[in-house]
């Protein structure tokens, strides 16, 4: 690809987006910029790091950038458009990773004609292993899509909704990692209370969690199978997702991605 890129925010998910990017080399990493509100360590580190461009001349790299990346936090958003919208006009492709907030809003913001693709990755980016969805804005074409496509690609899997759709999005696979971490801090503990030592369960969990994942990568099974494969008749899984069961854990992740979704849509609303 031979498009200019900026990224408005470099915290971790335009950390994460840019490592994706970088390690695919399907952009030249000097035609990669980033720059934040103050940080300036944080913007040597990615350069640093990246081999990309920390923003010198603001005018010149955002109006003459084909792709502006929004990567600040939604609360920061209108702050942040406040100093570029100037700069901003109808040949670039804006893409945005703000959690809740709708294209239309931005749009409002920006106040042009502007194409918007909203998108929702998530951290598991930096390795090249994002899901991520993204979905058009007002005047988005075809080909637009093709570009956010292509370029999202070098992160991970991506797959197009329609925009209300993005909080629930956001509520699976945006928050999602941090759920699966949780859960494993969770078995950590549970290791070291059961007699483990640490390094060991730590080990163990890690490989136990790459498995499943690479199980549900390769397997053609479909999950509930691969879940009764392992739980023999009267057996120790048994015992164990019954435990589960008895302590409401359907009901308690069904209450997290709610939880996570009515965020997403606050957030939204708090613009
Ligand atoms: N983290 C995640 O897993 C995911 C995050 N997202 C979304 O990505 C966005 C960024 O999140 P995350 O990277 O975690 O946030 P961070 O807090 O790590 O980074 C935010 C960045 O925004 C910059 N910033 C703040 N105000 C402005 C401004 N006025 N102009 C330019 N830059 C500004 C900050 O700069 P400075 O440090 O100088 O203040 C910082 O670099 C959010 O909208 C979030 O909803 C989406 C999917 C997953
Ligand atoms: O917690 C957040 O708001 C962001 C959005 C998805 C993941 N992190």
């Amino acid at each position: 690809m031979d498009q200019k890129i900026v990224f408005i925010g470099a915290g971790s998910m335009a950390e994460a987006i840019i490592a994706g990017l970088t390690k695919s080399d399907s952009l030249a990493h000097q035609r990669i910029f980033v720059t934040n509100k103050s940080n300036q360590d944080r913007l040597t580190y990615l350069e640093e790091t990246y081999g990309i461009k920390q923003v010198n001349d603001k005018d010149k790299i955002i109006s003459e950038s084909d792709i502006v990346v929004l990567a600040m936090k939604p609360k920061d958003m209108k702050d942040a458009l406040s100093s570029i919208k100037s700069l901003i006009h109808s040949k670039q492709l804006i893409l945005s990773v703000l959690a809740g907030t709708s294209t239309k809003a931005i749009l409002k913001e920006i106040n042009k004609k502007v194409p918007i693709i909203r998108v929702m990755p998530n951290t598991s980016a930096l390795i090249g292993e994002s899901a991520t969805a993204i979905s058009k804005g007002k005047y988005v074409e075809e080909y637009h899509m093709t570009i956010a496509n292509k370029l999202l690609h070098t992160i991970g899997k991506t797959v197009t909704v329609e925009e209300d759709k993005m909080h629930a999005v956001t509520s699976i696979s945006g928050s999602g990692p941090a759920y699966i971490y949780y859960l494993v801090e969770a078995m950590q503990k549970a290791a070291i209370d059961a007699g483990l030592e640490q390094d060991i369960a730590e080990q163990l969990i890690k490989q136990t969690i790459i498995g499943v994942g690479e199980m549900l990568r390769t397997s053609s099974e479909p999950v509930h199978i691969l879940r009764e494969n392992i739980t023999s008749p009267e057996g120790t899984t048994e015992a164990g997702l019954n435990a589960l069961k008895k302590h409401g854990f359907e009901k308690a992740i069904t209450e997290c991605v709610e939880s996570a979704r009515k965020r997403s849509l606050e957030l939204g609303e708090e613009e």
